[in-house]
């Protein structure tokens, strides 16, 4: 077994994969990966629709955050599950294949506009990463790649709810979207997905498998990394407990850290690396003063419309009985049926004040009541669809403190839903127009009666929100990397801790403003861009 290493990388989720893999495969290097989660292959993980098991009845592969109260949402906790596997999220997602749009990433470059060395951000700079990673099974041309190890393919199986969500919105006049990372973002149609013919395609099967039997890649499964070693503003290497103990290892080389949004800034806050003032109440000796460590915590918030359908349309009960049966067969036997969808295959990109403008909400057909458990009891489960809606540019800020000293405990995660009034005003307007998608035809020829939320005075929406809002999974920003003289800036433009060497940050943490979609992909970008930065071939 190889025992030094050109690079550590710490967390093997979306990013830390595709950098750990990039370094070794073209690097050449020898690289540690410490990853505190489990091995990726399951069953229920590798299945599309399995996951969502797994997210109901609670799994080893995740780790729940449980928020601080929500003051805008009853003082309400919210749980934000993120993987505890190998992968990371891209193990335990729903697998929609997403990049946001060209103004996220012009956004980023305006934003880190002004560092002495800084590289473009911008989406043309971008694209070719998306494009290299990007293994499409039905888009080769300018804004796709068809040969990388990301299967990126349509939905094996897509429901009839789904198709009459798509045509009540261009009934309300949205186009007809082929491909939500195409031209344009607006419209309605359906989405791609990370996998392969009913099977999963995470990062830790695309890019980490291949490795499995490759000496220069040593991998470590739940293997904690507790903090990063700092000598001289240089990282030298890590400190992580499994079960056999705790370990130090070093490198001269460079650390990746990728422990995903919420974990990065309470490693680097537990190395030293945080507020000042933060660590010191903590107990922790200041090795670098980075007030913007744990701060800048943005997430998307999701909230549903939900209704009882009049027919045996949708996935109730497909998981049971002898639908299991008949669908498991289907799969088992031609490769084909519901279990090669996550079952969320129909979705919209709308602006419901202004079309023409870029789209300021998403929007999942979800064909069964997607209700919490203590609504569903109320109303009684039964068929039915949910539309659930996503604010793409949330306004309100949250952050991401230290519980305390101890590597064991959880940090503080307060993603602050809904604090900014401008964030509740969306959700608002959001709901009232896929209250009326609800209504519209062929929809409304489906639908029985909307269950939630009945009251459409500004004062019930605000009451539905508060209830029910959570996380859509995509908590970002929490080590931004941000212009020179920005104060805030944990990261340079090239992804490096400011005022230590050999330390990147390389994750969802690092972006600078929350893409509007979901983040898998931009998290893999950005693993790839790492990995050319660290070769100094960016
Ligand atoms: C339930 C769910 C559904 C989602 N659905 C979608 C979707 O459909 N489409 C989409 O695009 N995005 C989706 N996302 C979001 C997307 O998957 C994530 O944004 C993305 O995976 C984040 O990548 P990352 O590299 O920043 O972090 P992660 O992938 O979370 O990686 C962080 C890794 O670090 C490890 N780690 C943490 N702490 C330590 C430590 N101390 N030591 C060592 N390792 C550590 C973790 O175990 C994890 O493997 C979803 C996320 C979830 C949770």
């Amino acid at each position: 077994m190889v025992d030094s290493f050109d690079h550590i990388v710490i967390g093997g989720g979306s990013a830390g994969c595709v950098a750990a893999s990039r370094l070794v495969e073209d690097g050449g290097a020898r690289v540690l990966l410490l990853e505190a989660g489990h091995h990726h292959r399951h069953p229920l993980l590798d299945m599309p629709p399995g996951v969502f098991k797994l997210l109901k009845n609670g799994s080893k592969f995740f780790k729940t955050h449980q928020s601080v109260p929500q003051e805008h949402l009853k003082g309400r906790r919210a749980d934000i599950p993120q993987g505890n596997v190998l992968g990371g999220g891209s193990s335990v997602n729903g697998q929609a294949y997403v990049r946001g749009r060209p103004a996220d990433y012009d956004e980023w470059h305006e934003i880190l506009r002004g560092n002495n060395d800084a590289i473009g951000w911008d989406w043309d700079q971008v694209l070719p990463h998306f494009k290299r990673l990007e293994g499409n099974q039905k888009f080769n041309d300018d804004l796709h790649g068809a040969d990388g190890k990301l299967v990126v393919s349509d939905p094996g199986y897509i429901d009839d709810m789904a198709r009459w969500f798509v045509q009540a919105l261009q009934a309300q006049g949205e186009p007809f979207n082929p491909d939500f990372n195409g031209k344009t973002q607006r419209g309605a149609g359906f989405f791609q997905f990370t996998y392969n013919k009913g099977q999963r395609v995470s990062a830790a099967y695309a890019f980490i498998e291949p490795l499995m039997k490759d000496p220069r890649l040593t991998l470590r499964l739940e293997a904690q990394v507790q903090r990063i070693l700092i000598e001289n503003n240089r990282a030298v290497g890590v400190v992580y407990t499994d079960k056999t103990g705790t370990h130090e290892v070093r490198t001269e080389g460079e650390i990746v850290l990728s422990a995903g949004a919420l974990m990065t800034p309470k490693i680097l806050m537990l190395s030293g690396l945080g507020p000042a003032d933060h660590l010191a109440e903590h107990g922790i000796d200041v090795v670098q003063d980075l007030p913007g460590v744990g701060q800048n915590l943005k997430d998307h918030p999701d909230v549903s419309v939900v209704a009882r359908a009049n027919g045996p349309y949708g996935y109730w009960k497909q998981d049971r009985g002898w639908n299991m049966i008949r669908n498991g067969l289907e799969f088992k036997l031609f490769g084909r049926g519901r279990i090669t969808t996550t079952g969320l295959e129909a979705a919209c990109f709308v602006n419901p004040t202004d079309p023409e403008a870029p789209p300021t909400h998403e929007a999942y057909c979800i064909p069964v009541l997607y209700l919490d458990d203590e609504t569903l009891k109320k109303v009684g489960d039964g068929y039915g669809v949910s539309i659930q809606m996503v604010l793409l540019k949330p306004h309100s800020v949250g952050e991401v403190r230290l519980a305390s000293a101890n590597p064991a405990d959880m940090p503080l995660v307060n993603p602050n839903f809904l604090k900014d009034p401008r964030d509740m005003e969306a959700m608002r307007v959001g709901l009232r127009y896929f209250h009326k998608t609800l209504q519209t035809r062929p929809l409304a020829d489906k639908v029985a009666e909307i269950v939630a939320p009945l009251d459409l005075s500004d004062e019930g929406l605000t009451e539905h929100c508060k209830r029910m809002v959570k996380t859509n999974y995509h908590p970002v920003g929490t080590a931004k990397m941000g212009a020179d003289g920005d104060p805030m800036a944990v990261l340079d433009a090239r992804m490096r801790v400011r005022g230590i060497t050999g330390l990147r940050v390389c994750d969802m943490s690092a972006v600078p403003e929350i893409p509007a979609g979901n983040t898998n992909a931009p998290a893999m970008m950005l693993g790839d861009r790492c990995a050319d930065l660290v070769m100094g071939v960016l």
